[in-house]
């Protein structure tokens, strides 16, 4: 079985190492690159490639997005503007949330029934975004709107397995983070580290902060020009792999952490009444299915220290999930 895969951003410091990645895959039998700038150029780049996707790249004029989103099976989004040192991903709403917003108006009307996965910051909000949009719509299913969060499992996989002494295993390193993808709204829960670890209190804090301001680490090391690029590309066709590999049939029962409305299934509404406030989208461990979000599982148990880090997440989660739910109520669309 395989699919059509849409990025759009397809231009951008991730989404052509994405489309890249994409293309090696054997789940996609087509690939449409869409971009503001560019598509077409790096669609023809990649095209050489013989691997078997047929891929074709899109402008805006023409109806591109129409034609690129038509009969897609999964969209990955990663358009937008990136981070400048000193900004927090909140600084890139004003810019974003138009993008993401306009978007997905094109999603709801050519490509309804398609996995969506929100790359764009703040995520914290264009997912939340998407989701209003795809409301308003009347085509929102939960089950199949995912905020990419899986760079934060991979960080924390490699930057645990450092600390153990252990780097070259990092691939067995399995850390829940659940929460949001922003600052203090990332929590580690390295209580439940596997293999299992013992980090003394103040190591174990050090690495909880790695972990939540590791795209600042790459801000920072970039110097103005950008963020994480080509970890995010990894990151981004993991996930995506995933969702595809469910979708043609093949489970896992290794949960993927993903950002997404916690009623996509019982298990999320167990975790949102189980949470110390309000938080209507949460990063959450997800087996996923032919239909995107199959089961979420429980987060299982937690430290004081942890629960703390939870209190801090949820408390900032819900002003970010309110300013994009407010910026779709006062959009006219
Ligand atoms: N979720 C995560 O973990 C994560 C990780 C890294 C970066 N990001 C975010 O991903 C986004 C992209 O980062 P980047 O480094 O690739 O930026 P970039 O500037 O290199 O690329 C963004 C691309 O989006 C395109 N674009 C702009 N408006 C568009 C529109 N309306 N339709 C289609 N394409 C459009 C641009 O032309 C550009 O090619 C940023 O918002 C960044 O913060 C998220
Ligand atoms: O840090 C950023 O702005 C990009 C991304 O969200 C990341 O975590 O690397």
């Amino acid at each position: 079985m395989s699919f059509k895969a849409v990025v759009v951003g397809a231009a951008g410091g991730i989404g052509q190492p994405l489309s890249l990645l994409l293309k090696q895959s054997t789940l996609v039998k087509e690939l449409a690159l869409y971009d503001v700038v560019n598509a077409p150029g790096v669609a023809a780049d990649i095209s050489h490639i013989n691997t078997p996707s047929i891929v074709k790249g899109y402008l805006p004029k023409d109806d591109g997005l129409q034609h690129a989103l038509k009969d897609a099976d999964i969209v990955v989004i990663p358009a937008g503007v990136p981070r400048k040192p000193g900004m927090t991903r909140d600084d890139l709403f004003n810019i974003n949330a138009s993008i993401v917003r306009d978007i997905s108006v094109g999603i709801a009307a050519h490509a309804p029934k398609a996995f969506v996965l929100v790359i764009s910051n703040p995520v914290n909000s264009t997912v939340p975004i998407v989701a209003e949009v795809l409301k308003k719509k009347g085509v929102f299913d939960p089950k199949r709107l995912f905020g990419v969060t899986t760079l934060d499992v991979v960080r924390a996989s490699t930057f645990v397995s450092e600390a153990a002494g252990k780097p070259t295993e990092s691939l067995e390193y399995r850390i829940p983070v659940v929460g949001g993808h922003s600052g203090e709204t990332i929590v580690p829960i390295l209580s439940q580290t596997q293999p299992s670890s013992n980090f003394d209190q103040s190591t174990l804090e050090g690495l909880v902060k790695r972990i939540q301001f590791g795209g600042d680490e790459v801000v920072k090391a970039k110097d103005g020009a950008g963020s994480a690029t080509l970890s995010m590309a990894f990151a981004g066709a993991r996930f995506a792999t995933a969702v595809l590999e469910a979708a043609s049939g093949k489970s896992s029962q290794q949960p993927e952490y993903t950002y997404v409305h916690l009623s996509a299934d019982a298990g999320g509404k167990e975790i949102e009444s189980s949470l110390p406030g309000k938080a209507e989208y949460f990063s959450v461990p997800v087996l996923l299915g032919k239909n995107g979000v199959e089961k979420i599982l429980p987060i299982g148990n937690t430290t004081d220290y942890e629960k703390k880090l939870l209190e801090t997440a949820v408390s900032q989660l819900n002003g970010n999930i309110s300013k994009g739910v407010s910026f779709v109520e006062s959009s006219k669309l």
